[in-house]
């Protein structure tokens, strides 16, 4: 099965997934320059009556699930023609001292990237049918860098403590991840793909240009969960869960204000 290791790792998920080396992979570099697109409006996140239902370590990262049978949690604005509805959201971080984001910006990683999976419900009937549509998601990236203690991170790296095993999962009820957004949505925004398998090229990504602050302590939280299963022999830290940046193949990037 896929992983991060160097038998199973990004390097070698192309001979399961051909799509692996497609014309709009991610993540990618954010250059120093991007072009400004004046017609993009803000992006809007209505999470006001969002509804968490459980935290659980998938194997690949620790993910707080939504319900998504209506529109109680959706982004709408900036590139998306529709609303789309949140399902998730999840880390991927790097380990002791080291940088662990996906996307980076001119070459720079950051320490970790809070992905929030949304999809199109107004044009697909479910979550599956739109993870392979080329509008189907959009994926709102957070970047996190380290610095003073996160005041409402606590909240899931407490819960991270519940699943350290993969494949465990315990309730999580009543989190909003508004309280997971830095003070301006200003945001890149482009056309990718899932950095996991199966790496649909599925995603509308929209990346907000401004980091959130959390610390080492908190990110060292992150790493006491692990990749393996508690009837595993082998206790593998769940770590360096990040893919790197692929090629841009011509594609656009646009900016907001
Ligand atoms: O739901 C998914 N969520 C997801 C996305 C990413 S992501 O990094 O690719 N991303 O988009 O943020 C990372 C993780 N994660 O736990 O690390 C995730 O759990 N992936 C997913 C899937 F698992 C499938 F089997 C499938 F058929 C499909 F269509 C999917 F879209
Ligand atoms: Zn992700």
């Amino acid at each position: 099965h896929w992983g991060y290791s160097k038998e199973n790792g990004p390097d070698v998920w192309h001979k399961n997934y051909p799509v692996a080396l497609g014309s709009r992979q991610s993540p990618i570099d954010i250059p120093r320059q991007v072009s400004h697109d004046p017609s993009l409006g803000p992006i809007v996140l209505d999470y006001d009556h969002c509804t968490s239902i459980n935290i659980s370590n998938n194997g690949h990262s620790v993910v707080v699930n939504f319900d998504d049978t209506d529109d109680r949690s959706v982004i709408h604005g900036g590139p998306l023609e529709n609303p789309y509805r949140l399902k998730q959201f999840h880390f991927h971080w790097g380990g002791k001292g080291c940088d662990g984001s996906e996307h980076t910006v001119a070459g720079n990683s950051y320490a970790s990237e809070l992905h929030l999976v949304h999809w199109n419900a107004v044009k697909y009937q479910s979550f599956d049918q739109a993870a392979t549509a080329p509008d189907g998601l959009a994926v709102v990236g957070i970047f996190l860098e380290t610095g003073d203690d996160h005041r409402w991170l606590h909240t899931i790296t407490d819960a991270m403590y519940m699943v350290k095993y993969k494949g465990s999962v315990t309730d999580f009820k009543g989190f909003n991840p508004k309280c997971l957004l830095p003070s301006n949505l200003h945001f890149w925004t482009y056309l990718g793909s899932l950095t996991t398998p199966p790496l649909h090229e599925s995603v509308t990504w929209i990346l907000l240009k401004e980091p959130i602050v959390v610390s080492e302590k908190q990110l060292g939280k992150f790493r006491l969960v692990l990749f393996t299963g508690e009837e595993e022999d082998q206790r593998l830290r769940m770590e360096n869960n990040f893919r790197t940046p692929q090629p841009l193949k011509g594609r656009r990037i646009r900016s907001s204000n």
